[in-house]
């Protein structure tokens, strides 16, 4: 029997949607579907009008249903292509829609689109898949809505919907057996009647733990801009693939910006706004539209552990709960009053050391890479950018108390140390290399001389669409999964 395998009948009756907790629940005994017959969803649908259409993906077409007498509203996802996620050892090609189906009857959560039920359409020899309908759209829609009338999300709903997300994807790769959504976007990212963020399109998802035959077989795939630049053959996939994505989205929701944005130079939201990140720019990296924009310790905390998750170096990611804590401290943070922050401010400043003036001045010359240590031990040192390209190792700690100021101009001595592992780089002995090892965090970063901003054609990616996209000589092929 292949490993994805699914069926109604098998389905065991345990049901309890918003209280799914992956320590105390098993995923193990899938969650009972309905079975829905096609008629059904048609007259649902009113035939899959034109008027029922909620949205298109690249793989189908979404339809707002109403069922049993109008209590029930739902989604349709009526798939177009029978798409496949990978293979079993079989070599029998899973389809998306089974795929989805297999792994949203094993998990659910309150901040997850949960799955109703499906439908055989054996015309078609597709599956209808009936799930939660969401009334307030994508939060791509809400980040990147070009309608002046849309008043833009507040700090309070990014974070909050940040949180929720990070929440579910957490659950996600803690669960028995851990599910790794490999397609995390703003787009998969849907708004309920209450405001709240939940994870969708399960299609490329991939249940098991990461040795199991079947991830070991499953080619790459996800959504350029999104996807994780070093899983390039099956055998890279973790859960910091998710947590590469994640960052993404949490850049997107600081920014404003998409994950890639052919208006801009450097079209990549990594390569924009992971410098400023390190340049300690963090005001702007925070989207403009934002009316009342948080402390910039706050920005601050929150676009580092962003350029974290961006990391090139997979195992050097944070995993999934640092996250969730990250963002639980940010939404304090955010919501504590103006004069508490202040007063916080006013004493973290006295209690911190200024570099010397000409320490600074020389530091302006400089590319400045930053590493931390720990409270005690930390210094800050310098290294000269040399040669035309230069592969630094980015590395800090998070302070246990939030900064609550800006970097630059004046770096502060207490929380970086300044080191470069870089080719060229001029760096004595680092005194703190054992020290802080344990928190310190590295983001290597290509850096390349400034590159000039190219007049680019009035090109915006409307939406990312989910490709297996990766073509590699480690991997089968290069075509669409
Ligand atoms: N549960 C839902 N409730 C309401 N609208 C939905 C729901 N699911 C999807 N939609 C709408 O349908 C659109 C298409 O969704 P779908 O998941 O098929 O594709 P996508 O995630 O946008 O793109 P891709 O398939 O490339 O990942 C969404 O952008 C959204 O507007």
């Amino acid at each position: 029997m292949g490993y994805l395998s699914c069926n109604g009948e098998s389905a065991v009756a345990i049901c309890d949607p918003y209280n799914w907790n992956p320590r105390r629940r098993s995923n193990r005994h899938p969650h009972k579907l309905r079975i829905f017959k096609y008629d059904e969803l048609a007259a649902a649908t009113n035939g899959f009008s034109a008027g029922n259409f909620l949205g298109k993906g690249s793989h189908g077409r979404v339809y707002k249903a109403v069922l049993d007498n109008g209590k029930l509203l739902a989604a349709v996802k009526r798939s177009t292509l029978t798409t496949t996620v990978g293979s079993h050892n079989n070599n029998n090609n899973v389809s998306q829609a089974d795929n989805e189906i297999e792994i949203l009857t094993r998990v659910r959560h309150r901040w997850m689109v949960n799955l109703i039920g499906y439908c055989v359409d054996h015309r078609r020899k597709t599956k209808l898949l009936v799930v939660d309908y969401m009334p307030n759209g994508t939060l791509h829609d809400q980040l990147h809505s070009r309608c002046s009338l849309d008043p833009p999300l507040s700090w309070n709903r990014r974070t909050k919907h940040a949180l929720q997300i990070a929440t579910v994807v957490h659950a996600l790769h803690v669960a028995e057996n851990p599910v790794i959504h490999r397609d995390i976007k703003s787009s998969n990212v849907l708004i309920d009647g209450d405001g709240n963020a939940r994870l969708a399109d399960f299609g490329l998802a991939l249940i098991g733990n990461v040795d199991d035959e079947r991830l070991k077989c499953t080619p790459p795939a996800g959504t350029l801009g999104y996807l994780d630049p070093s899983y390039l053959a099956p055998a890279d996939l973790t859960a910091k693939t998710d947590v590469f994505s994640f960052g993404i989205l949490l850049l997107e929701m600081i920014s404003g910006r998409e994950a890639i944005d052919l208006n801009y130079s450097p079209s990549c939201i990594v390569d924009w706004a992971v410098p400023l990140i390190k340049r300690g720019e963090f005001a702007a990296v925070c989207d403009p539209k934002i009316k009342n924009r948080p402390y910039s310790a706050v920005i601050r905390k929150l676009a580092i552990m962003a350029a974290r998750c961006v990391r090139s170096t997979a195992k050097k990611r944070p995993d999934m709960l640092e996250v969730v804590e990250c963002l639980k401290t940010v939404r304090k943070l955010s919501k504590a009053s103006p004069a508490w922050n202040r007063l916080r401010r006013e004493s973290e400043d006295r209690s911190e050391n200024v570099l010397a003036v000409e320490e600074e001045k020389e530091l302006e010359n400089h590319v400045r890479i930053v590493r931390g240590g720990s409270r005690k031990n930390r210094k800050v040192s310098c290294m000269t950018s040399e040669g035309n390209v230069n592969v630094y190792d980015y590395e800090r700690i998070e302070p246990e108390v939030p900064l609550l100021s800006p970097l630059p101009p004046q770096i502060r001595r207490r929380n970086f140390v300044l080191r470069s592992r870089s080719v060229g780089a001029k760096v004595g002995p680092d005194p703190n290399e054992d020290v802080g090892h344990k928190t310190a965090v590295t983001l290597r970063i290509l850096i390349e001389k400034e590159r000039p901003v190219k007049t680019m054609a009035a090109v915006r990616l409307s939406k990312s669409r989910s490709v297996g996209m990766v073509r590699s000589n480690k991997t089968a092929s290069g075509k669409r999964y």
